[in-house]
């Protein structure tokens, strides 16, 4: 079966990108990507490519090559549904914040629309894909649904695991090591649904790193891979304590450590704790599903990942306070970086936001400098915590547009996001226009000792 027409219902960090990937690469596939949020489909629309909503290295190019073309944005759901063969779902599966599994488990009340509206809509056969992040047999519930509608529609499922990474995804999504498709690989229907996805993949990704699974071991992985990838930072964050007990130094660590070929060197990057909107809800999800079949040891074991990485954040701010002698009550602290990571405006779940409410709960007046990060995002995120009143927030926590801005002044500045520009900063400037003794705080292992020591700064990195 060859795909002519394919949905995508979700705009976001995923939705976007891929579809806009999957439309340059396949330009005899239309391709529509819809969603409920008006305003982030008028961006995405916007006449200025540059001003798409998500900022991903190498996006705009794609999306200027085939937007108009066989990419398009919209908010008629109903008509993309309806016109499409195949229909990704891309939306969002937060940690619900109510009810049975509040704090763990996934929310899937949009999963849960989508299918059905999909449901109510289609008039002839799909194949579904799920692309969203799920609970392991999800697809089961999904099926449920759709089936249920009494119209005659055949609907084959197929679970099709998102791996990009936020600040790589074009790159990842051009080369990936695998892309994992789930179907029900026993039935004759099944095994056509999944040959299609194939094909569409198969435009620009290798044969052999086409990878089809039964649908529950595909839905799993992607839990399973996101959880491995955390505990290794939490693994290498535990490390990084215990080097700034003793003398050692959790890069030289890493790299001694990487350097074994069963271990490998990636993801072994101290940090003041992984952010991010996805390793610390799959994680709770993962916990959530052990504990809901009673394996109790299981989700302990993975729960600590998380415990982990609380502690990394937490102890970073408090460094910072032990450090100005005990006190930053009153003193102004510039933090250097608010996005979870390089290269991305996404703020979800960011250190950043931990290491500013433990300050501001010490009373310090702290200064924020991000260079892709809007103001109106940093204090959303703030006031989310609820920790004080969103006035206080903006009374005591400024944002500029310049580094210097933000450390001018200061008792302290920290780094807490890995962006480039920041190796690149006039050191001297800023140690010299900063309060004596000028105290710095490393939390990405980006700056080097040697030559901030001599410059004059007090210097702590994690790790070392
Ligand atoms: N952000 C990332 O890097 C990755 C995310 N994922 C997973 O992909 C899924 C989506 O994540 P993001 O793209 O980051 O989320 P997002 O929040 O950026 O985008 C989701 C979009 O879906 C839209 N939406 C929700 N319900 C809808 C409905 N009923 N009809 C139409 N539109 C609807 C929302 O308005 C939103 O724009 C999640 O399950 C996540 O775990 C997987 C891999 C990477
Ligand atoms: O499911 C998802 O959402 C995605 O989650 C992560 O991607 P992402 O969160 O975008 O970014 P990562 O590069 O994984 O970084 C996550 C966090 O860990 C931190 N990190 C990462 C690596 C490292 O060595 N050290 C470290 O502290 C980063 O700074 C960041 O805060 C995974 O890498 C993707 O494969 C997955 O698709």
């Amino acid at each position: 079966m060859k795909i002519k027409n394919i949905c995508c219902i979700g705009a976001g960090y995923v939705g976007g990108p891929t579809m806009a990937v999957i439309a340059q690469k396949c330009p005899e596939i239309n391709v529509t990507v819809v969603d409920i949020n008006e305003e982030r489909i008028k961006a995405w629309n916007d006449e200025d490519v540059e001003n798409i909503p998500i900022y991903e290295p190498g996006l705009s190019a794609v999306v200027k090559e085939a937007r108009g073309r066989n990419l398009f944005f919209s908010t008629d759901v109903d008509a993309a549904i309806d016109k499409a063969d195949m229909i990704f779902i891309s939306v969002n599966t937060p940690t619900k914040t109510y009810g049975i599994g509040k704090g763990m488990a996934a929310d899937l009340k949009f999963i849960e629309l989508c299918a059905r509206q999909i449901a109510r809509v289609s008039k002839d056969d799909k194949i579904v894909v799920e692309k969203s992040t799920l609970p392991v047999r999800t697809a089961e519930a999904l099926k449920n649904i759709l089936d249920n509608t009494g119209n005659g529609v055949n609907y084959q499922i197929l679970s099709n695991p998102e791996f990009l990474a936020e600040g790589t995804a074009v790159d990842d999504l051009m080369n990936p090591d695998r892309v994992l498709i789930g179907g029900d690989i026993d039935t004759t229907k099944g095994k056509e649904a999944v040959e299609a996805l194939v094909d569409v993949y198969a435009h620009w990704v290798p044969r052999e790193r086409l990878l089809t699974t039964n649908v529950w071991s595909s839905e799993l992985s992607k839990l399973t891979a996101n959880a491995f990838l955390a505990q290794r930072v939490s693994s290498i964050n535990a490390m990084s304590e215990l080097c700034e007990k003793t003398g050692a130094d959790v890069n030289e660590v890493s790299k001694a450590v990487g350097m074994d070929s069963r271990i490998g060197s990636k993801f072994l990057k101290s940090s003041v704790g992984f952010g991010g909107s996805c390793f610390q809800k799959d994680i709770l999800n993962l916990v959530y599903i052990s504990k809901s079949f009673g394996l109790n040891e299981v989700a302990d074991y993975w729960e600590q990942v998380i415990l982990m990485n609380d502690h990394q954040k937490r102890r970073f701010a408090a460094k910072i306070v032990q450090t100005l002698f005990n006190t930053v009550s009153g003193k102004k602290i510039a933090l250097l970086g608010w996005a979870f990571k390089k290269d991305t405006n996404d703020t979800r779940e960011s250190a950043a936001i931990y290491v500013a409410d433990y300050l501001l709960n010490e009373q310090a007046e702290i200064v924020i400098y991000d260079p892709k990060v809007k103001t109106e995002q940093i204090y959303a995120d703030l006031d989310y915590l609820n920790s004080r009143s969103s006035e206080e927030n903006r009374a005591r926590l400024k944002v500029v547009n310049t580094p210097y801005e933000a450390t001018n002044d200061s008792h302290a500045v920290a780094v807490l996001t890995e962006w480039d520009e920041f190796k690149e900063l006039d050191w001297q400037k800023v140690y010299n226009e900063m309060l004596k003794p000028a105290f710095l705080f490393d939390g990405r292992r980006l700056l080097k000792r040697k030559t901030k020591e001599e410059i004059g700064f007090e210097f702590y990195a994690i790790g070392s």
